[in-house]
């Protein structure tokens, strides 16, 4: 029997990193031939965009297959199974295969659906690497302590007090066999070093907890673990109840059959978070566009903003990625064929004012204040 592929699934949070990571994972593979499965919230395939679009040679873009369905917890055996499947069967199989989940995706499941009878022979989960905002953590949105996030929410009128962003994380962080603390270059060494120690205390013993910037790993670390996840699922229990939990304790598992058990451990938290795709027309001054959409993401609370814009007199088109109240934005490649649009994928937690959303990205802000 040939050896089984190892496939190393990559989570984390909206925005933690992740394509940047298998980016500068791609770039650096050296001829070992990869292929990428990537789960997108959300319909506008911004990471297969920016990951295709990359040049890189051992990329074909045959070898970057994107799940059509939001939720991979949800949608495994109609979906992530039949494409593995199809991975699985080519006439040349990948050497390694790396799955990037959705930033809001619970890992668990996915991770259990390497058991399946037909992948479970064939292919084995290397390690999960959870990658962390160490910035975004550190300012403690996100973040473990769900006393001090609920806290916060509290005091903060205009945001739904049950959610389950903290969830997802500590789930994320459950899962993991290795942790990197992205964004390291936005953080102190005081920070870093803190933040280091609290994930190791609260990872299960024998995680590895790295830091880095864009994702700068090199590729000998990141794959290879040989970990075998998937046989090891005891150890990463899903550490929260459901979100009603703490409102009414009829709640309690014990109305539930046994088999229904995980699924209602992990209380469909994706449920909670909304996605769409906002279509503008060029953009003309990119500098002041950018500042109107801090204000837009500030007043509407929206998570993450990724997309891509057209600007009037340039032939690239501008990636635009936002995470939180963080904005970059870079000329990335020639349009092409592509329609030259402004199409922008906007994700928050359920509620978002759609209509106001719209209309304040298709409007075109004023001029730019010139610097004094
Ligand atoms: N300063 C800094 N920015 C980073 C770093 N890593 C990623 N970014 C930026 O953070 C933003 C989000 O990065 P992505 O790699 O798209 O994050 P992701 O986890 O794939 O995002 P989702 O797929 O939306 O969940 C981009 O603008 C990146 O350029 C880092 O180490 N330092």
């Amino acid at each position: 029997m040939p050896a089984k592929i190892p496939a190393t699934v990559i989570t984390g949070f909206l925005g933690a990193g992740k394509t940047t990571l298998i980016r500068h994972m791609l770039q650096n593979a050296e001829g070992k031939r990869i292929a990428l499965i990537i789960n997108e919230f959300g319909d506008l395939g911004v990471d297969g965009e920016i990951l295709r679009g990359c040049g890189i040679e051992n990329c074909a873009d045959e070898d970057v297959v994107e799940l059509s369905n939001g939720c991979i917890c949800c949608t495994v055996a109609d979906d992530f199974i039949p494409t593995m499947e199809a991975l699985l069967s080519r006439e040349t199989p990948p050497d390694h295969i790396v799955i990037e989940t959705s930033g809001l995706a619970l890992p668990q499941p996915l991770v259990r659906a390497f058991n399946w009878p037909g992948i479970s022979t064939r292919v084995t989960v290397d390690g999960v690497v959870t990658v962390v905002d160490g910035k975004a953590v550190t300012e403690g949105r996100f973040a473990h302590d769900v006393a001090a996030v609920d806290a916060q929410r509290t005091a903060d009128e205009g945001l739904d007090h049950d959610t389950p962003l903290s969830e997802l994380f500590e789930d994320q962080i459950a899962c993991a066999d290795m942790i990197v603390v992205n964004k390291s270059d936005l953080l102190t060494e005081a920070e870093a070093e803190a933040l280091t120690t609290r994930l190791k205390s609260e990872a299960r013993g024998s995680v590895q907890v790295l830091r880095a910037s864009m994702g700068a790993l090199p590729v000998d670390v990141l794959l290879g673990q040989g970990v075998g996840a998937e046989a090891d699922m005891d150890a990463r229990h899903e550490i929260h109840h459901h979100h009603h939990h703490d409102d009414d304790d009829h709640h309690d598992d014990d109305h539930h059959d046994g088999d229904d058990h995980h699924h209602h451990e992990h209380a469909h938290g994706h449920d909670e978070f909304e996605s769409f795709v906002v279509n503008a027309s060029e953009i003309t001054d990119p500098k002041a566009f950018t500042l109107h959409l801090a204000d837009v993401i500030r007043q509407h609370d929206i998570l993450r903003l990724k997309g891509f814009a057209a600007v009037t007199g340039k032939p690239m088109r501008l990636t635009i990625q936002a995470v939180g109240p963080r904005i970059d934005s870079y000329y990335d490649q020639p349009f092409g064929a592509a329609a030259r649009e402004t199409r922008l994928v906007v994700i928050g937690m359920a509620g978002l004012d759609r209509g106001a959303i719209e209309s304040a990205l298709q409007s075109q802000p004023q001029k730019a204040p010139q610097p004094a």
